[in-house]
């Protein structure tokens, strides 16, 4: 259970979070979706204690963040954040690798259930064949799956995902969150796609300028009176297969056409 109270903070002097609530349960999925700027990011990364409030608490299946070491954050939680390309001539193995680091002492070497771990995960993202290759030569999409991999290698009961969707073309889109799904883990998962975010999480909470606009299951969060107002454009939702879906116009109230004269008469000059 991830739980994250009263949060407030403030960047460049100006405040990014104000008094944000978020309750992940137990093997719960949460999104976090919003606008650009609204503070999905921010938000993340204080919940594993990246960035620290100015108020409120991050609690850790009952221990304050703020309590744990950096080696127990990454035990307890798994992170998939938005990295920068890098050109380290690292391969994907061994960036997988590095989600096994927190379960052994510093310094000591790999244990073959390391191993056994890290080509589980790339299995699970369907990337064992990328093992051998270089991360910096990788698509945009290829590079998301194995950070994935990496975070489902930390074995961490806790994973915190920053639009891992990004770069992935769309049967990747559904099978990574199929597989987010599919693992035991508190997961919560910022999403810009707000149909990914109401096939896939148990819950919803949408921030619009650093506030919780309304939390809570996907029906009753992802609903046209809700979003409009906070995306500036017009909802449509439906249900096609007992699924939930939105589609988005962009103009919420286009000007009012004037009425066409089906009779119109000659032009004359004034
Ligand atoms: N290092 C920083 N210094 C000052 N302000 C920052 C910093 N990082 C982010 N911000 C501001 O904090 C606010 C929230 O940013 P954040 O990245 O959390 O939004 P987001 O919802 O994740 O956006 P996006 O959907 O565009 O990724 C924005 O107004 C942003 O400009």
């Amino acid at each position: 259970m991830l739980h994250a109270s009263g949060i407030h903070l403030a960047r460049g002097g100006r405040t990014v979070l104000h008094d944000v609530d978020l309750t992940a349960r137990t093997g719960q999925v949460v999104g976090v979706i919003g606008p650009n700027g609204s503070g999905k990011t921010t938000l993340l990364r204080t919940l594993y204690d990246a960035l620290t409030p100015q108020a409120g608490a991050v609690v850790v299946d009952g221990t304050p963040v703020r309590d744990l070491s950096r080696q127990e954050v990454a035990r307890r939680v798994a992170v998939v954040a938005q990295e920068p390309e890098s050109e380290l001539p690292i391969t994907v193995l061994e960036t997988v690798m590095l989600g096994r680091l927190p379960h052994r002492p510093a310094l000591a070497r790999p244990r073959p259930g390391d191993h056994a771990a890290a080509h589980a995960a790339l299995d699970h993202v369907r990337a064992r064949h990328l093992a051998g290759r270089l991360v910096s030569r990788l698509s945009g999409g290829e590079r998301q799956r194995v950070l994935v991999a990496r975070a489902i290698a930390q074995d961490a009961g806790h994973l915190l995902l920053d639009e891992p969707t990004n770069h992935l073309d769309i049967r990747f889109q559904h099978e990574i969150l199929q597989l987010v799904r599919g693992l035991a883990a508190t997961t919560v998962v910022t999403l810009h796609d707000l149909n990914l975010a109401a096939h896939y999480c148990d819950a919803v909470l949408l921030l619009d300028a650093g506030r919780v606009v309304a939390a809570g299951p996907p029906a009753e969060v992802l609903a046209p009176a809700v979003l409009a107002p906070v995306y500036g454009v017009a909802v449509h939702r439906t249900e096609l297969d007992g699924r939930l879906h939105l589609l988005f116009s962009p103009d919420p109230c286009p000007p009012a056409e004037p009425p066409t004269d089906p009779h119109p008469g000659p032009e004359t000059d004034t």
